[in-house]
């Protein structure tokens, strides 16, 4: 069916398998180099499956806005069955009344600007056990694997939010082991959410699952819901010993359970969960360790951002939350460092035939929309390539989702939910880093700023540096 419809050209495909062969990994990048060749829209096939590439601001509004509700589905990827409940989570179900339901719940319920201040504190004692970690570093010059540290910070911000979990010290307990097990199962979720699995798009090959993948899915659902499940119990013991210390979200949903216990499943509430933490920690980790990156490889504007918060923090004190909307030049820094680099391409699918720059798209095709493509347009974007935190500055230009130049949230029905506490958190903790610690490479080469694979674009080398301290001792956190 898909061969007779009005497609975008794209470049000649192989029998049976069509494209698989021109997807390298990063995807984003791939596609970046196809689009170069075969322009802002055009077409691929992967086994069975139509597939439209779009890498243009004008492509990415028709997208978002005309075609927003056609558009907002998701393919149904084995990913979604083994990893995502059943289709069941926010982020891998279908459009429909369950997902608006779990969205709505998410958006309005868990993840609102209320809820976001209402976890300042959370953000506060992590950045604090951030800051007393890093003293010690630099007290014995140490090269420091920042993208551990970071992650560590962004992942028990999360898991205290959603489940009032500590894992790393703070609050005197110390659950290295469960972290180390949980953050890998993150980890790998990432890692085979950004595979492309030959049974989705070969349905044929399906069953012999020649990658093995399904099979490490199936492995690695098993392992994340018996951590999961052990969280959800845990909660339910406290709740019948009358011990609520934070209303965190396990919390919330359980509330929301009692009230309809059909719908909220144990399994929708670990869903709920599971999303929560992989779709939260990757992202906002990623983003903090290329901000950081690129501040070392450009000493100027590291130097800039830490005089801007000199001048309205001064040296006696640290960050506080409240200082933030002062700090614009270190906005400017986050929003250019999620232009470079944000996460890969965003994938939708057609509920219904729909027509995308004067094409026919057919029902059931998969939508790839490239940001890092069209955030690197030499139209929309002078010296695209170079990191330019000034462009921002004064510039009025919207990162969440109106200006289409500039989508790193996405933009639509489908775009990040998260966004207000991935913001809050990565100008908090930069803000943090920069005002606390001067920053050195570990030798006199520039960073390495190569990308890795998997669905947030990492980097493919963890991000290493010294720190030494730039406060006066009594300043910070009692080590
Ligand atoms: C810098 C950090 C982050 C970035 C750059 C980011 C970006 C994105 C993007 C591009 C999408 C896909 C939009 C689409 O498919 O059109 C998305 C979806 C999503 N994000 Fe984020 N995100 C971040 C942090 C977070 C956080 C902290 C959370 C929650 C704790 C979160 C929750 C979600 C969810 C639930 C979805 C799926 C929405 C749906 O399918 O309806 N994200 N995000």
């Amino acid at each position: 069916k898909a061969s007779n419809a009005n497609l975008p050209p794209g470049p000649r495909a192989l029998p049976f398998i069509g494209h698989f062969h021109l997807l390298k990994s990063p995807l984003a990048r791939s596609l970046s180099h196809l689009s170069s060749k075969y322009g802002p829209i055009f077409s691929l096939r992967l086994g069975m499956k139509p597939v439209v590439v779009v890498s243009s601001p004008s492509l990415a509004q028709e997208c978002f806005t005309k075609n927003d509700l056609p558009f907002a589905s998701r393919p149904r990827l084995a990913v979604g069955k083994y990893l995502g409940y059943d289709y069941n989570t926010v982020v891998m179900g279908p459009y429909g009344a369950h997902w608006r339901t779990v969205r709505k719940i998410q958006t309005l319920e868990l993840l609102s600007l209320k809820k976001v201040e209402m976890f300042a504190e959370v953000r506060y004692e992590e950045v604090s056990s951030l800051l007393r970690n890093l003293v010690e570093s630099s007290d014995r010059e140490a090269v420091v694997n920042m993208k551990d540290k970071i992650n560590e910070t962004i992942f028990s911000v999360i898991v205290k939010m959603v489940a009032n979990k500590s894992y790393y010290g703070c609050d005197g307990v110390d659950n290295r082991e469960d972290a180390k097990e949980f953050r890998e199962a993150i980890d790998e979720t990432f890692m085979l959410m950004g595979q492309l699995n030959l049974g989705d798009y070969i349905p044929s090959l399906g069953w012999l699952d020649l990658q093995g993948l399904i099979r490490l899915m199936k492995a690695l659902h098993r392992k994340r819901d018996r951590i999961l499940q052990g969280l959800v119990d845990e909660h339910r013991k406290l709740r019948s010993e009358g011990e609520i210390f934070m209303p965190d979200f396990v919390h919330m949903l359980l509330d929301m359970k009692e009230k309809d216990p059909e719908y909220f499943t144990d399994n929708l509430i670990k869903s709920v969960f599971v999303v929560m933490i992989t779709a939260g920690t990757e992202t906002t980790a990623g983003t903090l360790e290329w901000a950081l990156a690129l501040l070392l490889n450009h000493p100027e504007a590291l130097h800039r951002a830490q005089t801007e918060l000199d001048h309205h923090i001064g040296r006696e004190r640290l960050v506080q939350e409240s200082d933030l909307s002062k700090l614009e030049y270190l906005r400017a820094i986050i929003n250019e460092t999620l232009r470079l680099y944000p996460p890969g391409p965003t994938i939708h699918e057609s509920t219904e035939k729909c027509t995308l720059a004067g094409y026919t798209v057919p029902k059931g095709t998969m939508l790839l929309v490239n940001s890092y493509c069209i955030h690197r347009d030499p139209d929309s974007w002078p010296e695209p390539l170079s990191f330019k935190p000034e462009r921002f500055m004064g510039s009025g230009i919207d990162i969440k989702g109106h200006d289409f130049r500039m989508i790193p949230f996405g933009s639509g029905r489908r775009s990040c939910p998260g966004m207000g506490l991935a913001l809050r958190s990565v100008e908090y903790v930069l803000a943090s880093l920069l005002h606390g610690f001067e920053w050195r490479r570990e030798s006199p080469e520039l960073i390495d700023m190569t990308e890795g694979g998997g669905l947030s674009l990492p980097r493919m080398v963890p991000l290493r540096a010294i720190v030494t301290r730039r406060l006066s001792p009594h300043v910070y956190p009692i080590v």
